[in-house]
């Protein structure tokens, strides 16, 4: 998907100067970007700008040469389902629900990956051991393993991720970078992710300062 940004700036507070508010550019398909920010400086604002969930922006964002302000609720149902999926910083898994019944709820949406596809994947970042047990006893790394793998379990084209990694060790970062590219490559999908400074191991065709 070839996305614009031209020039927006949230209408709910003054950001400082930076490579993103105010600014042209594009995000291409088959290419990984790092929004590295301070805290505070906007980031899942701009996340949720582009997920369809607030409005409150000035300047265009395009998809596919089409303004998103245009789009109907609709619309962003079928988005949501088929061209982005995102990882929310605050993960919005369901606590009751196991990890594999809140990776398939979303997975059921589109039966994007079978079982045995999604506990080997499971397996990858070492939480397969995991999958009868309940979100909510879950530590909050394993949590966001849960949240990226649930993220994968759909077709994307764009793909957001909202400070992924924060309490994962560098075993398992790793583990979850490799499985992430190899999702990114097969859906020939675009790939942004925030950070407060870390880098990670990733090929960015460009890094935001925002
Ligand atoms: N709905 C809202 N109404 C008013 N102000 C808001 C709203 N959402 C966010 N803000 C303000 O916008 C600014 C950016 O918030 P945002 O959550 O996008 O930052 P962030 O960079 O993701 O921060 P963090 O890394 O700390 O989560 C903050 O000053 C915040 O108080």
């Amino acid at each position: 998907m070839q996305i614009h940004i031209q020039s927006i700036n949230p209408d709910f507070f003054t950001p400082a100067s930076s490579e993103v508010w105010s600014k042209n550019f594009e995000l291409h398909a088959n290419s990984s970007y790092l929004i590295q920010a301070v805290s505070g400086s906007g980031k899942s604002s701009f996340f949720n700008f582009l997920y369809g969930l607030n409005n409150r922006y000035s300047g265009t964002i395009l998809f596919e040469n089409k303004s998103i302000s245009t789009f109907s609720e609709s619309d962003w149902t079928n988005i949501r389902k088929q061209q982005i999926s995102i990882v929310f910083q605050g993960l919005r898994l369901f606590p009751e629900l196991t990890a594999f019944e809140n990776i398939q709820l979303k997975n059921g949406l589109t039966n994007h990956k079978s079982k045995p596809d999604i506990l080997e994947m499971m397996s990858r970042l070492d939480i397969a051991q995991l999958a009868d047990k309940k979100a909510e006893t879950l530590s909050y790394g394993q949590q966001q393993r849960v949240a990226i793998i649930r993220a994968l379990c759909q077709p994307f084209e764009l793909l957001l991720l909202d400070e992924p990694f924060s309490h994962i060790d560098n075993n398992q970062i790793n583990n979850a970078i490799a499985l992430i590219n190899q999702e990114v490559t097969q859906n020939n999908a675009t790939l942004v992710i925030a950070s407060l400074g870390d880098t990670y191991n990733i090929n960015y065709t460009k890094t935001f300062l925002l």
